[in-house]
């Protein structure tokens, strides 16, 4: 047997919980998660005195707003697990965050998840919840950043009046917040139930005025020029459409907090202020009036080896200062690099942090991370030229983790293409109409990309490498290692001495390049743009259906999920969504990860790859009581379900795919199904016992389901 089928029709629901939905209004990026460690005596008063459930403040470096958040949920409850208890008003809402944060906290230093209850062998959740206050608990709060607008209850500019339709009898006196948030001493008031209220009335088009400027789009929405109304100075904003399939609060937030641990460097651009109303988040940015790498270097027409230098020292400033900090950018690519002028190519500064992923240090991961909770730099994403060998190795299924330096790879790929105007490694297949060049998907050309990559051959064209100083292939050479050990680090980078002085101010043919090849680092960037968008599309679909389908849903909609013993395509309530790069590959990535040697990847890179929820699938049935099953293992088995994660589409909770699959199918590598394991849930409780383990959090009820498995 080397692979699995799981189908999810026809079975009873199981009901996870309640869901939440917060809606934040704005929030200050300084606001974010500052929560616990404000110092008491940051003088505001920005709340009205009746209790108003918004605050304001700003820094020094952009307009700074109020942060709201109100609560509702789809049946009329909340929860302070569920959601971003932040800044809507303090006491009762605040002690429940720092509650569900304690709670988190803890059950991510428990190691006692997986492992479960020893004397009944059950898996015993201790992840409820979003991870939405998880992320917010990354901020940290510099006091300086903070600034409190005055007034009371009144936004500056006067649009905006917090608090303008509170009710007295709707809140009470609570603990004081003062600890908790940036506002001012004192009792705040805080509404003793939370409401259903539009919450957008001071969002962000009460500070900001879009102009008819696009400076871009990707995956998740487009950026657009704005301008501050009380200003009048430009930013870039990204708007995401939260009725998009790609919505995702949880990847909006991890983004910005990957922003907020990133303030400050001259070659990360930096977020400003971001909001949510109902129909949108908004990032807003300083604006890059330089536009993309490859598109200034276009448009100039004229690019010298010193200019790639200051380019390459600029990135490698960008990718040291994170790497520092345990962040992996996974998707450095030319669209990723931003020009700040538009008549200098540098300095730049790198962009499109949402894949960016803040390793934790290893007593604070807990086993679930991966799957649950954040995603691990073993998850493979980024764009296809980009990849470096050892992450098309986890996408295919060869190897384990790979870690910061694929940033540097992908660093190594930019400079080549910098200074010659192609990419190191292209994919091309027979086919000469296949379309793989201007962005369409060919598998065989993928293919071939990811046996380029992985071979790790190159080669520096007399033409264009001719005129290159050995400086600078000598660092292209030390970047592009197959083997991550014997690549350069940032740090090395930085030190390399073609970094460490001026270069030749050889003119480059690199624009031409750009223009006239047809496998032109140009087609490459509209290629691997079409893959990302293809892919996240598809993740976010998929990650939808699981997070909101009912088990009914699930039954029309979903249809079946397959995997082909031999690797070659899965789909799912009859979609195809694609095939894998190589035979065999979930059918290895699942016999390592039985053995323990590899962890199947959340893989976002391509289409061609899983989508994350079907590698997690993987994953789920590993850990599932019936893989540790022989076939005459017939019996009874109870499955916990964590609340589901509803809205945070990264998250996905094992027990509960598991759950959803009334059947198991094994296939042969011919793809002939094997054996077939049935699994009936017998019934649905909830668990006192783990009900009270959370301390009366009655909102993510965890359950527990009977599940009778005959194979
Ligand atoms: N601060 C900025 N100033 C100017 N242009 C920007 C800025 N941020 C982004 N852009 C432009 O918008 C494009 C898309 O932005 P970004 O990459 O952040 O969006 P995304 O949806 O996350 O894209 P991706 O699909 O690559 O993840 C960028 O490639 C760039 O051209």
């Amino acid at each position: 047997m080397s692979i699995l089928h799981a189908g999810y029709p026809q079975s009873p629901i199981v009901h996870f919980g309640r869901h939440h939905n917060v809606n934040i209004s704005q929030l200050d990026l300084n606001h974010l998660g500052q929560v616990e460690n404000v110092p008491r005596q940051v003088n505001n008063s920005a709340v009205g005195s009746g209790g108003a459930a918004f605050h304001h403040l700003h820094t020094s470096a952009a307009p700074r707003h109020v942060a709201s958040s109100e609560f509702y949920d789809d049946d009329e409850a909340t929860s302070p697990s569920g959601g971003i208890e932040i800044c809507a008003g303090g006491g009762k809402m605040m002690a429940n965050l720092r509650r569900h944060r304690q709670r988190e906290r803890e059950a991510y230093e428990d190691d006692s998840f997986s492992s479960s209850d020893e004397s009944s062998g059950r898996p015993m959740p201790r992840y409820v919840g979003r991870d939405t206050d998880h992320v917010f608990g990354e901020f940290e709060m510099d006091d300086e950043d903070v600034e409190m607008r005055s007034g009371s209850g009144r936004r500056d500019e006067g649009k905006c009046i917090y608090g303008e339709d509170t009710d007295e009898d709707d809140y009470e006196e609570e603990e004081s917040v003062s600890e908790l948030l940036p506002l001012g001493g004192g009792t705040r008031r805080v509404p003793r139930t939370p409401r259903r209220k539009n919450s957008s009335k001071c969002g962000f088009f009460d500070y900001y005025k879009l102009t008819d400027e696009h400076l871009g789009s990707g995956a998740y929405g487009s950026v657009t020029t704005c301008k501050s109304i009380k200003s009048g100075q430009e930013f870039a904003v990204k708007i995401v459409d939260k009725q998009g399939e790609t919505h995702s609060r949880k990847r909006i937030l991890r983004e910005v907090n990957i922003f907020k641990t990133c303030k400050g460097h001259p070659n990360i651009v930096q977020l400003l202020d971001w909001f949510e109303d109902d129909t949108n988040f908004y990032l807003v940015m300083e604006k890059m009036r330089g536009g993309p790498l490859l598109q200034h270097i276009l448009q100039r027409g004229y690019f010298t080896e010193e200019e790639a230098r200051r380019v390459t020292k600029d990135i490698a400033s960008a990718l040291k200062f994170m790497h520092d900090r345990g962040i992996a950018h996974r998707d450095v690519k030319p669209e990723n690099v931003l020009c700040t002028d538009p008549n200098h190519v540098s300095p730049v500064k790198l962009c499109d942090l949402d894949l960016a992923s803040q390793r934790r240090p290893q007593h604070e991961r807990h086993p679930l991370s991966q799957v649950a909770s954040e995603p691990d730099l073993a998850s493979p994403v980024g764009s296809a030229e980009f990849m470096a060998p050892e992450v098309v190795d986890a996408y295919v299924g060869d190897a384990l983790k790979y870690d910061k330096k694929c940033d540097t790879w992908s660093l190594g790929v930019i400079l080549y293409i910098m200074l010659a105007g192609y990419a190191p490694f292209q994919g091309q297949c027979d086919d000469s109409d296949c379309g793989w060049s201007e962005g369409k998907p060919c598998e065989d050309c993928q293919q071939d990309l990811f046996h380029r990559i992985q071979d790790g051959y190159y080669e520096f064209p007399e033409e264009e490498w001719g005129m290159i100083s050995d400086e600078a292939k000598d660092l292209v050479s030390k970047l592009l290692k197959r083997d991550p050990i014997d690549r350069f680090n940032a740090d090395q980078i930085l030190a390399h001495r073609w970094l460490q002085q001026s270069a030749a101010s050889t003119i480059l043919q690199t624009p031409s390049n750009l223009i006239y090849r047809k496998d032109s680092a140009r087609d490459v960037q509209q290629m691997s743009e079409h893959f990302n968008m293809m892919n996240r599309l598809t993740d976010a679909r998929l990650s939808a259906r699981f997070d909101k389908m009912t088990m009914s849903d699930a039954a029309s909609d979903l249809g079946t999920a397959t995997f082909h013993g031999d690797g070659s395509f899965l789909s799912m309530g009859g979609e195809l969504f694609g095939t894998f790069p190589r035979k065999k590959s979930v059918g290895i990535a699942i016999e390592k990860s039985r053995s323990g040697e590899f962890t199947p990847p959340i893989s976002r890179a391509s289409p061609t790859t899983p989508p994350p929820s079907m590698l997690d699938l993987s994953q789920d049935l590993m850990d599932s009581p019936v893989k540790r099953r022989s076939a005459d293992d017939s019996g009874t088995y109870s499955l916990f379900s964590p609340a589901s994660s509803n809205g945070d589409d990264d998250i996905r909770s094992p027990p509960i795919l598991f759950l959803d699959m009334p059947s198991i199918q094994l296939f042969g590598a011919d793809s002939t199904v094997l054996n077939s394991v049935q699994m009936t849930p017998r019934h649905t409780t909830e668990d006192e016992a783990s009900l009270n383990s959370f301390e009366g959090e009655q909102e993510n009820p965890i359950h527990r389901v009977e599940t009778q498995v005959n194979v």
